[in-house]
């Protein structure tokens, strides 16, 4: 009998202290789903039902009518915010209240990771960014250029060789991409031919297949952080396997040693990293740094972009009429430049710009984004005008996906409209509703390189071939919900017919 009063007392206080710990938000009249016991709001994620950013579109939908929603990671309170005017203080305007992404990884058992400045904190973060950034100026993306050109000429070359691309069973967009994203860091990267056309198994393939590549460790790793970023905390996860940390490492030395041994200067990020290590004046640039960061371009180069590039062929493939107007454009800019296309030309294409832009609304790569509160930061909104204080370590979640597919910001979010983003239209758009690179000080460091290398792939592709769906391509698109990074359930296969 005693016993059972004492499991019941036991359960009770337990109870108590749950109950207590899921009132956080209704103390602060901020409304959001009820919490399940242990497994706060993200039950769906644990169970792979859902992925998170899927969640928080659902969520974002359902609470329409609110500023900021009071969510639980397991016992830990996060807010969504739905407000663009508070999305706009947090990524910018109060920036030094917000300034990490929330996400902690084992610096030890991630050697190329804990250098890249997704994952940095604080000040580290400040000196790194700084440092990197000149590696993504326009001049050195004009440097680049040429490589880019010649891996898209290939690109052409490859699609006409494929039999299942011209022949109706289709060939699949990211498979495609991938490998020529893929020689595109090879050559950007480290100066290395990285033969993804040519060899089915390149070493740069397998790489890749080994690292942020769906279904693969590092990606369960990347997953777990972002559900429970404790667990990074408890348990050295490792984002990469050492197997691959070490060809990254070694490729990047030997490149280095080779090159200083023939005096050899080539304009690439190698390079531009190798200067950095003489430039670098109030931190030390080290040879680890470099190959940790070349290494880390590398894994943040082919991945997003590629993933991007396949759903743009794709909205093309269903999208007829957008593809003629686009190769209108690009053919006219072959035509009046000589039979090329220049950088400038290329960079000032206003459709090509449109069409990746509205590709990017509908298919963010990262479907959420995810930052923490730094410093206490005081908000009101104006549905309650009742203000409340963003304690310092809430996690801030940013729903892209449900702000780019929200009407009130998009109209006909789920039509396929290109001429959104061009001429003064792009200028109507809202700050704050519009984030596939993430906004402010913090924002994607290399979108001018990914959205170079995908301009100039598509651009050749849509000179050169009809594009059409295939019908293994499952529609409607559903996406994997084990996967932090978009993935098409069955992939995009896409019919290419060459333009004679
Ligand atoms: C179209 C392709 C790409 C997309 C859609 C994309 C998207 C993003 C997003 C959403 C973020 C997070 C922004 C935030 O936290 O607010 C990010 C961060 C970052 N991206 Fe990209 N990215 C792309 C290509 C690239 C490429 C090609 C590189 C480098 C070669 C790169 C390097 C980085 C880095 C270093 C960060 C961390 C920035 C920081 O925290 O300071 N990305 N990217």
């Amino acid at each position: 009998m005693l016993l059972l009063m004492l499991i019941i007392l036991a359960i009770s206080i337990v109870y108590y202290f749950v109950h207590l710990k899921y009132q956080y938000w209704t103390k602060r009249g901020v409304v959001g789903p009820r919490p399940k016991f242990f497994v706060g709001n993200l039950g769906g994620c644990l169970l792979l039902k859902t992925s998170p950013g899927d969640l928080y579109s659902n969520i974002y939908k359902e609470y329409h009518h609110k500023s900021i929603v009071g969510l639980y990671r397991s016992f830990t309170p996060m807010l969504l915010i739905r407000d663009p005017e508070l999305i706009k203080e947090v990524t910018t305007k109060s920036f030094s209240h917000f300034h990490d992404n929330d996400i902690d990884i084992d610096k030890d058992a991630n050697l190329i990771f804990a250098k890249n400045p997704f994952t940095l904190k604080g000040e580290e973060w400040k000196v790194v960014r700084a440092q990197l950034t000149p590696c993504f100026t326009s001049g050195k993306m004009k440097w680049l250029y040429p490589y880019l050109e010649e891996n898209s000429a290939q690109l052409v070359q490859f699609v006409q060789s494929l039999p299942e691309a011209t022949n109706g069973k289709g060939y699949e967009a990211k498979e495609l991409a991938t490998r020529f994203t893929l020689n595109n860091v090879g050559d950007c990267v480290f100066g290395v031919k990285a033969k993804c056309f040519e060899e089915e198994n390149s070493e740069f393939r397998q790489l890749a297949r080994e690292f942020l590549t769906p279904g693969s460790w590092s990606i369960l790793a990347i997953f777990v952080a972002t559900i429970f970023p404790v667990v990074m905390k408890i348990f050295p996860i490792r984002f990469a396997s050492k197997a691959v940390e070490n060809k990254l490492l070694e490729i990047v030395s030997d490149t280095l040693s080779y090159r200083e041994g023939k005096k050899i200067i080539r304009n690439d990020f190698l390079h531009i990293l190798s200067q950095l290590k003489k430039t670098s004046k109030d931190y030390e640039f080290t040879d680890v740094d470099v190959t940790a960061h070349a290494a880390g371009f590398f894994a943040d180069g082919y991945e997003t972009s590629s993933i991007v590039m396949s759903f743009v062929l794709f909205e093309l493939s269903v999208n007829p009429e957008a593809q003629s107007k686009l190769r209108e454009e690009i053919n006219k800019a072959f035509e009046e430049n000589d039979h090329k296309l220049p950088y400038e030309v290329l960079k000032a294409l206003p459709y090509l710009d449109g069409v990746i832009n509205e590709t990017l609304r509908i298919h963010p790569p990262a479907l959420s984004l995810q930052k923490l509160c730094t410093e206490a930061f005081t908000y009101t909104p104006k549905e309650t005008n009742r203000s409340m204080v963003i304690e310092k370590d809430t996690p801030i979640i940013l729903p892209v996906s449900g702000l780019h597919k929200d009407p009130q910001y998009f109209e006909s979010p789920e039509s396929f409209k290109p001429e959104r983003f061009v001429g003064e239209n792009k200028e109507t758009i809202k700050k704050g509703t519009f984030l596939p690179f993430g906004e402010g000080p913090r924002a994607c460091l290399g979108q001018r390189f990914g959205l170079l290398q995908i301009k100039v792939g598509l651009s050749y592709i849509v000179k050169n071939f009809e594009l059409s769906v295939n019908n293994k391509t499952k529609l409607p698109l559903k996406y994997d919900p084990t996967n932090i990074l978009i993935t098409p359930i069955g992939g995009l296969w896409i019919d290419f017919k060459k333009i004679t």
